[in-house]
């Protein structure tokens, strides 16, 4: 395995535990990641790390200018073109990796930018790929060549997740040949639409097609938004920005109006097409907004890890009460206690498992869809808010999470349907193939003699899932026999029922897909204590959430599967310990990508120990809060301290704060507790 690719770590208070683990992160990071892959990601990283355009600033711009910067490095990143050279010839799977992987690179630092061009560009390519005719072909052209800017026009002021509902409309005018696109009333208004609100030049707008006063659903229409030399809206379109938002400020998400007065021509339509083709293109983003949010986890495990690994807190010093003398460094590194461990490893084990899931699962859709297409062709400051910020988005848009699962649960129990009436499940990818043995699975109960490995959790969650079919079955019936509509009886059986049967088939799905992947694949027999640790941490963690329903359901009883879940947790923390920095370091990207101080892969911590004097030990950021009292010449800094006294802790991001708001060059500070 060629891993010489993969540069170096830097030495620092990590190594400590970096010499711990009994494997090489770089073998580990290609089990993680396919080579050609990575190595477009890190050309991307390197490429971008040396423009100018793409430095974080110290401190946050107003949206507007977030907007301006996002638009720039939006062209600035296409101008790069990151994709290989012969991937346009390459067939459809491999070239549409190519091109996911050079999106993911992006969207882990540059989320607006990677949202910017989804929906302005490859969304837009992608719908006219499949839905589009020889007339779209210069618009397919112009939207590569940035002459055009897309969005995605489907939400409404009243309706979003209920998308057959939405109210515009597009009626077709004889006469003329052209859509009348109409918003009879503000309900109907497009909004969230990202790129609508200053800076797209068509949308894909989706409306009621009505033909002689008949409707035929939701189709796609290209509609021109704006001029593209002067980005004014076309008349009749009133057109603005939502304002600000959590996180994505670099996205104009806007609202817009069509009025019966500013009736205007839409270039294309296709009368007939169905609504799902046009939304089958979400998908793909959708495979995105996972890798996304896998991604998010990454560097939020790997701040939070390598953190752990070298802030230290509290001593042995014979006492019990942990406070020993500071000073001498003899304090433990928190990364040492089970409760932070027990906090932390979860997430790295659930980062690991997820990350592999996705390839699987991306591999599965591109097949799929292979078969079926013929293709014509420090974040700022580096924090974990940041990241939950950026995460937010991911579990609404492209449709709501706990809309979308219910999409899951449905199948499910058709799939039991199908089982009970025919005999057999209809699952193409063999998910569920194992309801087949649903009367044996149901008769299986706990014996505490059983050795739990990864192949036992995987069976604990196929009991876990048959039962709550089953249940959630009879919960249906209930509902029904007692007068309920079937869409009530589906309402009001999703919170004990429908909706943890979707999260837990797919946590099961997940760790399948990981426990085969690695059995398929030709891995580094070191390696494979610490994957399969993962396994059974990400098992038995999320199955430590399901307990209750083993217990209801007759599966066990007494108190030995509780013991074997949580014991095992424990003895699986103790077990990571030594290799959590090292696998860490096999996911995590570099450290212009993570963008934290406290997530540095030279684990120091402290890079401000030149401009301050040296009263300073080290520095950790986000524990004080100050106000900026200060005189000529020096500051003085109310500070809420954690450290003790001899020395205390001030964080990189404080100076930066104080260095900028006081425009101040800093030398000495004067700390009062
Ligand atoms: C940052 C961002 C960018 C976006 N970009 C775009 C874009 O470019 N183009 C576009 O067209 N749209 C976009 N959207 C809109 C997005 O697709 C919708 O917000 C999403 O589909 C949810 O619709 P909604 O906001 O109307 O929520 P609603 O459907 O009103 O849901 C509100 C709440 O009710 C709950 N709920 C709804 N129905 C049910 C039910 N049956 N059972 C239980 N609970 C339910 C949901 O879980 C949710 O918590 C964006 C949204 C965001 C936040």
């Amino acid at each position: 395995m060629d891993t010489s690719f993969i540069e170096d770590l830097p030495k620092g208070p990590l190594d400590h535990y970096r010499s711990q683990a009994n494997f090489d992160w770089k073998k580990l990071k290609l089990v993680f990641e396919e080579p050609d892959f990575l190595k477009v990601k890190l050309n991307v990283w390197k490429t971008l790390e040396k423009d100018p355009l793409f430095q974080r600033p110290a401190i946050t711009p107003t949206a507007d200018e977030q907007k301006r910067l996002t638009a720039l490095q939006f062209h600035q990143y296409c101008k790069y073109n990151f994709l290989p050279p012969d991937a346009q010839n390459l067939p459809y799977k491999r070239k549409t990796k190519y091109m996911m992987t050079v999106n993911e690179a992006i969207a882990v630092c540059f989320p607006d930018v990677s949202v910017k061009y989804a929906i302005g560009v490859s969304l837009f390519t992608n719908t006219l790929q499949t839905l589009g005719t020889e007339r779209h072909q210069h618009m397919f052209q112009a939207a590569w060549n940035r002459q055009i800017l897309s969005c995605l026009a489907l939400t409404e002021v009243a309706h979003g997740s209920n998308t057959k509902q939405v109210r515009t409309t597009a009626t077709y005018d004889k006469n003329t040949q052209e859509f009348v696109i109409h918003t009879p009333d503000f309900e109907a208004a497009k909004c969230w639409v990202g790129n609508l609100g200053k800076t797209c030049t068509v949308a894909l707008l989706f409306a009621q097609l009505y033909t002689d006063g008949q409707c035929h659903g939701l189709h796609a229409f290209v509609v021109p938004i704006r001029n593209p030399k002067t980005l004014l809206p076309y008349p009749g379109i009133v057109v603005g920005d939502m304002g600000e938002k959590v996180g994505l400020n670099g996205i104009d998400n806007g609202t817009a109006d069509v009025t019966p007065e500013g009736d205007y021509e839409s270039s294309f339509s296709e009368p007939g097409k169905i609504l799902g083709a046009a939304l089958e293109n979400l998908s793909t983003g959708r495979m995105g907004i996972c890798q996304e949010s896998v991604n998010n986890l990454i560097c939020a495990v790997t701040i939070s890890i390598r953190y752990a690994a070298v802030r230290r807190q509290f001593s042995d010093n014979g006492n019990g009460n942990g406070n020993g003398n500071g000073s001498d460094n003899h304090e433990l590194p928190i990364i040492e206690y089970q409760l932070h461990q027990w906090r932390l490893f979860p997430y790295v084990a659930s980062a690991a498992v997820f990350k592999m899931f996705i390839t699987c699962l991306t591999d599965d859709y591109l097949t799929a869809v292979e078969k079926t297409t013929t293709s014509t062709s420090a974040r700022l400051n580096g924090l974990i808010g940041d990241l939950r910020n950026i995460n937010d988005p991911c579990v609404t848009y492209e449709g709501d999470n706990n809309v979308l699962i219910q999409q899951t649960s449905n199948w499910l129990l058709r799939q039991w349907l199908t089982l009970k009436q025919e005999g057999k499940v209809n699952s193409p990818l063999n998910t569920c193939t194992f309801l087949k043995d649903y009367r044996v699975i149901l008769n299986r109960k706990f014996s505490a003699n059983v050795a739990v490995n990864v192949d036992y959790i995987l069976s604990l969650y196929e009991w876990l899932i048959t039962y709550l079919i089953c249940e959630t079955d009879k919960k249906q019936q209930k509902l029904l026999d007692g007068g309920e509509s079937k869409f009530a009886a589906r309402n009001n059986f999703q919170v004990y029922r429908a909706g943890p049967l979707s999260r837990i088939y797919g946590e099961y799905l997940a760790l399948r897909h990981y426990w085969k992947r690695i059995h398929d694949t030709n891995i580094d027999p070191n390696l494979m204590s610490v994957l399969e640790n993962l396994a059974s941490m990400y098992g038995l963690s999320s199955l430590d959430k399901h307990l209750i329903y083993f217990y209801e359901g007759n599966f066990a009883s007494g108190p030995d599967l509780i013991a074997c879940v949580k014991e095992g947790i424990l003895k699986l923390c103790c077990a990571l310990k030594p290799h959590i920095v090292s696998i860490v370091d096999a996911l995590a990207p570099p450290d212009f990508v993570v963008n934290s101080v406290l997530g540095k892969a030279d684990g120091k911590v402290n890079i401000c120990n030149n401009t301050v004097s040296g009263m300073f030990k080290y520095k950790s950021a986000v524990l004080f809060s100050f106000t900026n009292i200060y005189k000529p010449n020096s500051f003085k800094i109310p500070v809420e301290c954690h450290g003790q006294a001899g020395g205390t802790r001030l964080s990189s991001r404080m100076l930066q704060i104080l260095s900028v708001n006081l425009n101040y060059n800093i030398s000495k500070i004067i700390i009062y507790v």
